[in-house]
């Protein structure tokens, strides 16, 4: 019998979706005939720590998942449940990952106090979100709106719409789909008017790289089609340099149709926009090979100024 020691934040969302993921590992266990128990690790990360001040302005990436690496390269822990949207575009050496599962619903979604969509929002609004990819599409969109930070936890952000007066405050559907909280959502943003965060709605488990008793687990975790669409998104991401920091959106799905190397086809949109949503550069491309066609639409974008609009947000 082996002992699987997963490693998770603690908040609402990353202990259901660690719950939820163990689940699903157990049933794989079973059904393969693998003598395995599951052990959950709770850990702190500098993300969770420094909750009052905007994530852009505590610097840094990985703040959600340092800690945790650490936990697996100790071996403290033998997996570890992210966010994939959480995850720095390069691993620790000696790290991996091990799976990614089957997208959630990628769409941010509007939780208001009144009103079932973004054009019922009254002129000058006040909107919460501390994303300056949500702010700047937004912005983009209703120049009207006072987009306000707004920090926390899921939980404490919904409180905050009602303590801190906010007509709306924009949240992952993913995130209140698997807590449960569906009903709370007033109206989904589609990606035409504001893009996801990369990796947005799918989960990363990671692992040590040298450990192949739960590397063969997780190969049978792994979803074809989430792992090639983040993979794309991901790879245009590394190539832009950011992190979930910065005002980058992209999504990525498979047309459903076959390239002429046999492999799916996908499709990838990006952005890169002004905090103030003055700005906004945005393009769709089609590829089979995700990380060429990341790094080609990274390049498109560039090649219309997109360093010159992030040089300003990280200066
Ligand atoms: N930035 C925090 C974060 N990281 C992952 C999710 C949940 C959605 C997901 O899994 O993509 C959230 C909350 C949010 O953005 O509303």
């Amino acid at each position: 019998m082996r002992k699987i020691v997963v490693g998770t934040r603690q908040s609402a969302l990353a202990l259901t979706q660690t719950g939820q993921v163990v689940e699903h590992l157990r049933k794989l266990c079973e059904d393969n005939g693998i003598e395995a128990e599951f052990e959950l690790k709770k850990i702190v990360t500098k993300g969770d720590r420094i909750l009052d001040v905007t994530l852009s302005k505590v610097g840094g990436k990985g703040l959600f998942v340092k800690e945790i690496e650490q936990a697996l390269l100790d071996g403290d822990i033998d997996l570890a449940v992210h966010s994939m949207k959480d995850m720095p575009f390069e691993l620790p050496p000696g790290l991996t990952v091990g799976a990614v599962p089957e997208r959630e619903d990628p769409r941010d979604c509007l939780i208001m106090r009144d009103g079932y969509g973004i054009d019922d929002l009254p002129k000058g609004a006040k909107v919460g979100t501390s994303s300056l990819r949500r702010a700047s599409q937004l912005q983009h969109y209703r120049p009207d709106l006072k987009i306000e930070p707004v920090r926390g936890n899921i939980d404490s952000r919904l409180r905050k719409l009602e303590t801190e007066g906010f007509d709306a405050i924009l949240l992952a559907g993913a995130g209140l789909h698997r807590i449960g909280w569906s009903d709370r959502i007033s109206a989904y943003l589609d990606p035409e008017l504001c893009l996801p965060a990369v990796g947005q709605g799918a989960l990363c488990i990671e692992c040590r790289d040298n450990d192949p008793f739960i590397l063969d687990l997780l190969a049978k975790y792994r979803h074809e089609a989430t792992t090639v669409a983040v993979a794309a998104e991901r790879s245009f991401l590394g190539k832009l340099n950011g992190g979930c920091q910065v005002p980058i959106g992209a999504y990525a799905k498979l047309t459903g149709e076959t390239g002429r190397d046999g492999r799916p086809q996908i499709e990838l949109t990006g952005m890169v926009g002004s905090p103030d949503g003055a700005k906004i550069l945005k393009d769709t491309q089609r590829g089979t090979d995700p990380e060429a066609l990341g790094l080609g639409l990274a390049e498109s974008l560039l090649a219309k100024g997109a360093a010159e609009l992030l040089a300003a947000v990280q200066e």
